[in-house]
C-alpha cells in the first residue's frame, strides 16, 4: 500500500485518550483519530450504538409488535437463507444437468421440478418483498408520528441555552427508521455470510477439494475489505486549508443573488473576475477534492490490480486441479463454488459497508433521543411561587441586579458581555436602557427574560433570587417585544391571538390588539384579512426539469406554489407588537421588556408604537432597550446608560444631562439631528 495523497501524516495530540494524527489531502486538512486495530475498530463503534438502538427497537415493539416481528423474519429471510436457497437450488440443477450429460440420457422429469422450484421460489420472493413494503410503510408513518411529537417537544422546551449549542437538532425523525432497517440488515447479513461461509465449506468437503479452496475463497473478501475502508467509519474532522481555496470559494459565493445590488452598483465585476483567474493559476494542480475521495485513493494501483485478479484464485486452482487431477474435477461443483465465491464476496463486502455506516446511523439515533435529556439553564427548578404571598397587589415588578455578570455561551468566559453589573428598578418604573452597540442593553433584557441565567451575581424579584421562583409563574408575569421576534406560519389572527393563549380565537381582543401595535391596516390590506397565512405550506413544493423562467402552463403552476403571500419588515413588526398587546391581556403581566421594536417602522409608526406602549404599562415595570430614546426619555423614571457591558451612569434625564457625560453626548447628537 501507498499513502498517494496524504503528504505530512503526524501525531498532534491526545483526544479522550485516544492519539490523533493530522495530515493534508490536498487543499484540506484532515484530522483523524489514530487507530489501534483497522480491523476492530467498525466492530467497535457497532457495539457503542447498541443502547440507543434497543430503546429504538422497544418503542417500534411498543407501535406495533405483530408487523416488527414480521418485518424482522422477512429480512432475515431475505437477506440469510434466500441467498442461500437460491444458491443450493442453482447448484442442483447444475448438479442434475451433469449427471444427465455424463449418462447421455438427461433426466427431464427432475429437471423440470428443480427449474420449477427455483421459479416458485423467485416468485414468492418477490411477492413478500411487496408484502413487507406495505408493512414497512405502517411501520415508518407511525415511528415518525410517534418520534415527531418527542422531538417537537423537546425542541419547543429548549430554552436559548440549549439551542445555543448544546442540542445537535440536525437530524430528520426518518433517520430512526432508516437506522433501525440499517441495523436489520448488518445482522441478516453477518448471518448470511455466515452461512455462505459453512456452505462453501460443506461443498468443498463433499467434492473432496482441501481447505485450501476455503482460503482462495476468502482471499478476494479480504483484501477488498481492507482496501473498502472508507473515511466515513473513521472518526475525523476536515477543513479547508488553504487560503487560494478558501478565497476561491469564497469568490464563487459573489455570484449568489444577496450580492447582485452590490457588485451592480459597485461596478466591480471585473474585478472579481480578474481575482477568480488569479487564484485558479495560484491553486495550479493542487488536488481539490473532498478528503473522503482523496482518501478512497490511497491505494497504489499496484495493490488495485492485487485485489482484481486475487477474485481469479479459486479459477486458476480449479484450472490446475483439472489438468493434474481431472477424475476429482466436477464442473457442477466448480460451478457452484464459483456461483458461492462471488455471492460470499458481494455479501461480505456489502456487510462491511454497512457494519461501516452503522456508526453515523447509531449516532443519528441517539441524537434525536438525547433532545430529551438536554437541561435548560434558564428553567430554573424553583418552587416559589410568583408573585410572592402579599405581593399580588404590587403594581409592577422589583427588580434588583446584583453583581450580574455573563458571557454567552460557546463564547470566551473573558468575553463577558455584561461585567458586575448592580441596579435596582422599583414596581412599576419605566426604565429606558441606552448605550452603544454591544455595551450588553439586550443581555440584560434577555437576563430579566430569563432566557439565560447569570453567570455570577443574583438577580432578585420582589427580594428573592429569581431561580427559586416556579418557571411558569414567572413566564406569566413577563411579556417581551423584541426585534428578534418572527411571524410563525400560522394565520395572521393565531399569531395575534397567541400573546394571550387562552383568548387566540377572540376576535375582538385580536382586533384590539392589532389597533394597539398599529397593525390594523396591514389585515386590512390582505385579502384575507386576519386569516392569512404568509407562508402555506412551509418549503414543501416541487418542480422537476422544470425552471421557473419557462413560458410553459407548467412552469405557471410551480411559480403559483411557490408564490408566499408577504409583508414588509415595518408591517412584521407591528403584527409582532400586536402580540404583545394581546399578552398583556392575560392580566398578570408584571414586568414588559421591549428591545428596538421599531427599527423598521415609520417616524408616525415609531411615535404610536412608543405612547400605545407607555399607555399599556399600568400595573407593570416596563424596561425599554432603543437607540431611538427621544420620545421615551421624558416619561423615563430611570435612564440607564450602558458601556462595555458596565453600567456607565444612571438617573433620571434631568440628572444625566446635568452629569454631561455620556447620556448627555447621545442626546445632544440626537437633538441637532432635528435642529
Ligand atoms: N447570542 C450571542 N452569542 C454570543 N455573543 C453575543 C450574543 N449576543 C450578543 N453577544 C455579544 O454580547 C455583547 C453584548 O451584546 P448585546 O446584544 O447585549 O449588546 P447591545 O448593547 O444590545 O447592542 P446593540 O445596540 O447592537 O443591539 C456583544 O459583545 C455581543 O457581541
Amino acid at each position: 500500500m501507498s499513502t498517494t495523497t496524504t503528504t505530512d501524516a503526524q501525531t498532534e495530540g491526545v483526544a479522550n485518550g485516544a492519539p490523533i494524527e493530522s495530515r493534508r489531502l490536498g487543499v484540506y486538512r484532515l484530522v483523524t483519530q489514530k487507530s489501534t486495530s483497522n480491523f476492530r475498530e467498525p466492530w467497535d463503534n457497532l457495539a457503542r450504538g447498541f443502547p440507543s438502538m434497543k430503546r429504538l427497537v422497544k418503542d417500534i415493539f411498543q407501535l406495533n409488535s405483530t408487523y416488527l416481528l414480521l418485518y424482522l423474519l422477512i429480512q432475515v429471510w431475505e437477506c440469510t437463507f434466500l441467498p442461500l436457497l437460491d444458491l443450493d437450488l442453482s447448484s442442483r440443477i447444475l448438479v442434475i444437468i451433469e449427471e444427465g450429460l455424463k449418462q447421455g440420457r438427461p433426466d427431464a422429469t427432475r429437471i423440470f421440478y428443480a427449474v420449477a422450484l427455483k421459479m416458485i421460489s423467485t416468485v414468492m420472493t418477490t411477492l413478500i418483498k411487496e408484502w413487507i413494503l406495505i408493512v414497512e410503510r405502517k411501520l415508518i408513518r407511525a415511528l415518525e408520528f410517534k418520534l415527531q411529537a418527542l422531538v417537537l417537544r423537546s425542541k419547543l422546551r429548549t430554552d436559548l441555552t440549549g439551542a445555543q449549542g448544546k442540542v445537535n437538532h440536525s437530524f430528520n425523525e426518518h433517520h430512526a427508521w432508516y437506522a433501525f432497517r440499517h441495523f436489520v440488515f448488518v445482522g441478516g447479513q453477518m448471518a448470511g455470510v455466515a452461512g455462505q461461509l459453512v456452505y462453501i465449506f460443506r461443498t468443498v468437503q463433499s467434492s473432496g477439494h482441501g481447505p485450501l479452496v476455503v482460503g482462495l475463497c476468502l482471499v478476494h473478501p479480504f483484501f477488498n475489505f481492507l482496501k473498502g475502508q472508507s473515511l466515513w467509519s473513521i472518526p475525523h474532522v476536515a477543513h479547508p486549508d488553504d487560503s487560494n481555496f478558501a478565497r476561491r470559494q469564497n469568490l464563487l459565493h459573489l455570484g449568489d443573488r444577496k450580492f447582485k445590488q452590490d457588485l451592480i452598483t459597485g461596478d466591480i465585476v471585473q474585478h472579481i473576475l480578474s481575482e477568480f483567474r488569479k487564484v485558479l493559476r495560484l491553486l495550479g494542480n493542487t488536488d481539490i477534492s473532498e478528503p473522503h475521495v482523496q482518501y478512497s485513493r490511497r491505494f497504489s494501483p499496484l495493490w488495485r490490480v492485487l485485489v482484481a485478479i486475487s477474485s481469479d484464485f479459486p479459477m486458476i486452482y480449479y484450472a490446475g486441479n483439472a489438468i493434474f487431477n481431472p477424475t476429482q474435477s466436477s464442473l457442477a461443483t466448480i460451478a457452484t463454488l464459483q456461483l458461492a465465491d462471488n455471492l460470499l464476496g458481494r455479501s461480505f463486502l456489502a456487510m462491511l459497508h454497512n457494519v461501516q455506516r452503522a456508526t453515523a446511523h447509531a449516532n443519528r439515533v441517539k441524537a434525536i433521543y438525547d433532545v430529551e435529556n438536554v437541561e435548560h439553564d434558564a428553567n430554573g427548578a424553583g418552587v416559589a411561587r410568583y408573585p410572592p404571598e402579599g405581593q399580588a397587589q404590587v403594581q409592577g415588578m422589583a427588580i434588583e441586579l446584583r453583581n450580574v455578570s455573563f458571557s454567552y455561551p460557546g463564547n470566551e468566559p473573558t468575553k463577558t458581555a455584561l461585567k458586575n453589573v448592580s441596579l435596582t428598578i422599583d414596581p412599576g418604573q419605566l426604565v429606558v436602557v441606552v448605550g452603544a452597540n454591544g455595551s450588553g442593553k439586550s443581555t440584560i433584557v434577555k437576563l430579566l427574560m430569563q432566557l439565560y441565567q447569570p453567570s455570577e451575581g443574583t438577580i432578585l424579584l420582589a427580594g428573592r433570587d429569581m431561580r427559586e421562583y416556579n418557571t411558569a409563574d414567572l413566564r406569566r408575569a413577563t411579556a417581551a417585544l423584541t426585534q428578534d421576534h418572527h411571524l410563525f406560519p400560522l394565520s395572521l389572527a393565531e399569531n395575534i391571538g397567541l400573546g394571550n393563549p387562552a383568548r387566540v380565537g377572540d376576535g375582538e381582543a385580536i382586533a384590539d390588539a392589532a389597533r394597539r401595535g398599529g397593525a390594523e391596516k396591514v389585515l386590512e390590506r390582505l385579502k384575507e384579512g386576519s386569516h392569512t397565512t404568509l407562508e402555506r405550506v412551509l418549503g414543501l413544493h416541487w418542480g422537476n426539469n422544470v425552471r421557473k423562467d419557462d413560458k410553459t402552463l407548467l412552469a405557471a403552476e410551480l411559480e403559483r406554489m411557490s408564490k408566499n403571500i408577504d409583508v414588509s419588515g415595518g408591517e412584521k413588526q407591528r403584527l409582532v407588537a400586536a402580540r404583545t398587546f394581546m399578552r398583556f391581556t392575560i392580566g398578570t403581566v408584571k414586568l414588559a421588556c421591549v428591545d428596538e421594536p421599531s427599527a423598521n417602522l415609520d417616524p408616525e409608526g415609531e411615535l404610536e408604537l412608543f405612547d400605545n406602549l407607555r399607555l399599556a404599562r399600568e400595573g407593570m415595570t416596563m424596561v425599554f432597550v432603543t437607540h431611538r430614546f427621544g420620545h421615551l426619555t421624558q416619561h423615563a423614571d430611570l435612564i440607564v446608560c450602558m458601556k462595555e457591558g458596565q453600567i456607565e451612569e444612571k438617573g433620571t434625564h434631568a440628572e444625566l444631562m446635568a452629569l454631561d457625560r455620556e447620556y448627555a453626548k447621545m442626546f445632544r447628537i440626537q437633538a441637532k439631528a432635528f435642529t
